[in-house]
């Protein structure tokens, strides 16, 4: 199995996906809340490149969440907060969802064989997903309008460091190898680093620290969402 990662969606060819598991990272805050949705029994995610795409799609009577640049969006039932994806609200519900850069990352993605949606909250059942699945696997750094950022990159380096327990033999590009080392450096002191990244600095500068808490609890949530016709569902496999 070879792994490497991709520092931002911009980046992305889709011929590098044919035959591979993608993993879509997006710490702050995409990947976080979808994954906390999944968790609180959403039915589907269903991503949407833009604002009058969801607004359409929601039509069938799914809620709408998301953002753009940050910002909630005019008459969107939800935002991009893990927060407000609680149970009262989504549970046994489809949602749709358009977000400034993972929702972009999945929808340039969907050439790949298998697409999973990864972060700190599902961080080891992402793991063991990827090393189930046995296909050279690439990490997609979502990124911040078009730059890499820190968060996804050490997220990418946590499952980097697990698959390289799981089989040593494992082969990494040189920004995998780089990315694990972050995650090691950086284990035990995860907010202190994140909370000064660019994006982590920025949602505390409009007052989402508590985001940034969520979106940075490790192993919070042993599940793995995945990519299916066209939105993405929790596999049977996640139920008890
Ligand atoms: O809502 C977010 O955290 C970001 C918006 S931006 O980075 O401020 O543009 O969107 P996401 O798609 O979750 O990265």
């Amino acid at each position: 199995m070879k792994i490497s990662v991709l520092p931002s969606v911009d980046e992305l060819h889709s011929n590098i996906l044919l035959h591979k598991t993608v993993v879509i990272i997006d710490v702050f805050r995409a990947s976080s809340s979808i994954v906390t949705a999944f968790s609180t029994g959403a039915k589907w995610v269903r991503p949407a490149e833009t604002v009058t795409a969801a607004r359409e799609f929601s039509q069938t009577g799914a809620l709408t969440g998301g953002e753009r640049y940050g910002k909630t969006l005019e008459g969107f039932d939800l935002g991009n907060s893990p927060s407000e994806y609680t149970s009262d609200r989504v549970r046994g519900k489809g949602i749709i969802m358009t977000t400034t850069n993972g929702t972009r990352s999945l929808l340039k993605a969907t050439k790949a064989e298998e697409i999973l949606i990864g972060c700190f909250l599902n961080a080891t059942a992402c793991a063991h997903a990827i090393f189930n699945l046995h296909r050279d696997t690439l990490f997609l750094c979502a990124g911040t309008r078009g730059q890499f950022s820190l968060e996804d990159g050490i997220a990418a380096g946590k499952m980097i460091h697990q698959l390289h327990q799981m089989s040593p033999s494992i082969q990494y590009d040189d920004l995998s190898y780089a990315l694990l080392h972050s995650w090691l450096s950086s284990k035990h002191q995860l907010r202190e680093v994140l909370s000064q990244s660019q994006s982590g600095r920025r949602l505390i500068s409009r007052g989402l620290e508590q985001d940034v808490l969520d979106c940075l609890q490790v192993d919070r949530y042993p599940l793995v969402p995945r990519w299916q016709s066209d939105r993405i569902i929790l596999p049977s496999s996640n139920h008890d």
